[in-house]
């Protein structure tokens, strides 16, 4: 593999390894993709302000999420259908993150099933947390045995994503007719209504016609609302998080829905476009939460200084997508540990740069944000 220093080359590398359909589903954002970039361009508003003469010669970045301890607060987002950048595809997701001790969260769109990951992993060696992220779909028997599945092969949290009544007008998609390639299959589901993605037919120019949205439509609940997310709660043994928070008004109330914690996600973008960088509403969040839940962010992180400015801004860890995907692509469960551990050491780097040699050392004296025009 070309020499890799830092994330973006995982994703120069995999532009020119990856077909055009899986490349493009996977890189868009929605619309005009103002989202997808402001949320990369907001850690770059963002100073530090390092301390100094603090002795970082043992810099430990290890924390908690939910409790259990990860070898650092760089986790790894739910990306649905990984199969597609690997034959691997979550069971190397799976395996690097055990090799890291990194916290992953599995899509419930993954073309392996919850099973078939739980057996992936080293039962010889420490499982760090994995988390399963769930839609809701209109058939609530099907949703409900998928998370009792889930409970059942080891998950210790799921997360329930709620920025997706509808999926997002993603045009490179739609341009496409996007398609999962026939071989493979959502494989948490067996009934082939719910396990095949099917290239949409027809559709005028206003149609969503990939064959993503389709799918979206045809099996996720549009009734989305905070009773599914007590309902969820109701028959759950495992913590319950919500993900795709972007206010504090929702905040406040997924505290008093009782969720377990909080992912402030714009789902990378590929939603509803426009919608502010996750860097710049952290804060808002955190203050609304106050403490009473673990906050988590996701969108953009690419650099392990953009994961000090969030855990400066009170998030408790963050998670990667693309890069996943990109590092999948480049060599596998390989290419996972790999970019793992360059942004892993460029986080313990920012640390003892800024003079944190502990990860509750990092403050909120740490970051400036300026008073730019932003989103
Ligand atoms: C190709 C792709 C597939 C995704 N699939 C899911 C999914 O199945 N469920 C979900 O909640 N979020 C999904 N997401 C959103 C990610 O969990 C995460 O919010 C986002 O990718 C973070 O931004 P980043 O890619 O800039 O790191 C997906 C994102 C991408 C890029
Ligand atoms: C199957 C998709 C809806 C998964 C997803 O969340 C995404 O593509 O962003």
């Amino acid at each position: 593999m070309a020499q890799v220093v830092c994330l973006d080359d995982y994703e120069r590398l995999a532009a020119e390894g990856l077909g055009r359909n899986a490349l493009d589903y996977y890189r868009s954002g929605a619309q005009d993709m103002v989202t997808l970039r402001e949320n990369q361009r907001a850690f770059d508003r963002i100073a530090l302000r390092p301390r100094v003469l603090r002795d970082v010669s043992a810099v430990d970045t290890r924390t908690t999420v939910l409790g259990r301890e990860i070898a650092s607060p760089i986790c790894i987002a739910p990306t649905a259908m990984q199969r597609m950048a690997h034959p691997d595809g979550e069971c190397a997701t799976a395996r690097a993150a055990q090799r890291k001790g990194a916290c992953m969260i599995l899509s419930s769109w993954s073309t392996t099933s919850v099973e078939d990951v739980a057996a992936s992993t080293n039962g010889a060696l420490p499982q760090p947390p994995r988390w399963l992220q769930l839609y809701i779909y209109k058939d609530r028997a099907a949703t409900r045995r998928l998370v009792e599945r889930a409970q059942d092969a080891g998950f210790s949290a799921i997360a329930i994503t709620v920025d997706t009544p509808f999926l997002g007008r993603r045009l490179a998609d739609i341009r496409n007719r996007f398609q999962m390639p026939p071989h493979l299959t959502l494989a948490n589901f067996h009934d082939p209504a719910r396990a095949h993605l099917a290239r949409a037919e027809s559709g005028s120019a206003a149609d969503n016609a990939s064959g993503l949205a389709a799918y979206v439509a045809a099996q996720t609940d549009p009734t989305l609302n905070w009773t599914h997310v007590a309902w969820v709660k109701s028959f759950a043994r495992v913590p319950v998080l919500v993900k795709g928070i972007l206010t504090a008004e929702d905040a406040e109330l997924a505290v008093r829905a009782g969720v377990d914690g909080i992912i402030v996600s714009n789902h990378g973008g590929r939603q509803l476009d426009t919608v502010p960088a996750t860097i710049d509403v952290l804060e808002e969040v955190c203050r609304a939460v106050a403490g009473r839940v673990e906050v988590y962010l996701d969108g953009g992180v690419r650099r392990g200084t953009d994961v000090l400015k969030a855990l400066a801004l009170g998030a408790r860890a963050v998670f990667l997508g693309r890069p996943v995907l990109w590092a999948l692509n480049c060599a596998g469960e390989t290419g996972v540990v790999e970019m793992l551990d360059i942004i892993g050491e460029e986080f313990r780097l920012a640390m003892a740069l800024s003079g944190c040699a502990s990860i509750a050392d990092i403050t909120r004296e740490h970051v400036r944000t300026l008073p730019t025009a932003r989103l």
